[in-house]
């Protein structure tokens, strides 16, 4: 029986203006997966962890993902997946996505990489629509293309992958959850022009400081006029970790996903290490439990390694 285990990385959608469109992978936390294909047809799925997800295939993001891609192969294969998840379900860390995405990358080595990544892509998102009730593509695409990912068009999908400079990223992630469902169910569903004007100005901004290397172009265009007001209410403490971090030197930041985590891109390590002290000092003031990360953008995306038996 071969399998191989892939490291599947933690994801920041939204990048504060480009809700839905814009996407970076992270290089840690990540979960860790492996698959074996066998003869025996079906899906078998456990998890070595403490989230209790469901584990019947069509229940479990990572299972319905794979079903997808099934349909397109002619061979009736069966696989056996044992998930060791470390990004907590409801997190906005993309941890529905790093499931979803890691089992189509695995799956596609196993069967000498048949499929694009645009594919994968594809078959992932059928996993996103289980979790948060729609298709979309902005954790997966940057977990299974690597780096910073822009979603141009979903239907037809058209990704395009943006270059960036370096930088760190401090994340803070109080333990409430925040199922992104919930959190797109409080969205207006109508935005105003003026709104609409000051958001896609925002998002061209961001994207041409990625591609030009210009981090004060990039600090400039961090900020969300629609999305942010509305769902921040739901996070303790958001402004202020915002703007705490913000006069200490982070170039900028916001909600991570459809919350809780907050992100915050920074320059300097050492900014970064400052941030996630200041993110430290307002969650122990408000009794919460949190976790903290600062970590950098993972460019290389789902690691794979193939196990010798
Ligand atoms: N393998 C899986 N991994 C994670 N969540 C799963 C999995 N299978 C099913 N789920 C369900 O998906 C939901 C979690 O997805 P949700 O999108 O709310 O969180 P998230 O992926 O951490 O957040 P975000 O997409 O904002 O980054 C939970 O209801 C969980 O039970
Ligand atoms: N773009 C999605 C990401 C959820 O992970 C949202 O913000 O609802």
């Amino acid at each position: 029986m071969s399998s191989v285990t892939v490291h599947a990385p933690a994801t920041i959608a939204n990048l504060v203006c480009g809700f839905d469109v814009l996407g970076l992978a992270l290089n840690d936390p990540y979960d860790v997966m492996k698959l074996s294909i066998s003869e025996t047809p079906g899906i078998r799925i456990q998890h070595n962890d403490v989230y209790n997800l469901p584990t019947i295939p069509e229940q479990n993001v990572a299972g319905v993902s794979l079903l997808e891609m099934m349909q397109e192969l002619d061979s009736h294969y069966g696989f056996d997946l044992v998930i060791e998840k470390h990004i907590k379900p409801g997190s906005g860390l993309g941890s529905s996505a790093a499931s979803a995405a890691g089992v189509v990358v695995a799956a596609n080595h196993l069967l000498g990489n048949i499929f694009s990544k645009e594919d994968l892509v594809r078959f992932a998102m059928a996993g996103e629509k289980l979790a948060s009730g729609v298709k979309h593509a902005d954790n997966i695409s940057p977990g299974i293309y690597g780096g910073i990912t822009l979603i141009r068009s979903i239907f037809p999908l058209d990704i395009v992958s943006l270059t960036a400079p370096p930088m760190y990223v401090a994340v803070v992630h109080p333990q409430i959850e925040v199922k992104t469902s919930d959190a797109r169910e409080i969205l207006r569903k109508e935005v105003l022009l003026k709104d609409a004007i000051k958001q896609w100005g925002n998002i061209a901004g961001l994207v041409a400081g990625f591609m030009k290397n210009d981090y004060g172009l990039i600090s400039r265009s961090l900020e969300d006029v629609i999305i942010e007001p509305v769902r921040s209410m739901l996070i303790p403490g958001f402004d202020d970790v915002k703007k705490k971090s913000v006069d200490a030197g982070a170039l900028g930041g916001g909600i991570s996903g459809s919350g809780p985590s907050i992100f915050m891109l920074c320059e300097e390590k050492n900014t970064a290490l400052k941030v996630e002290k200041i993110m430290k000092d307002i969650y122990d003031n408000t009794g919460l439990k949190y976790h903290t990360y600062v970590t950098t953008i993972n460019n290389e995306g789902i690691k794979v390694e193939v196990n010798n038996h």
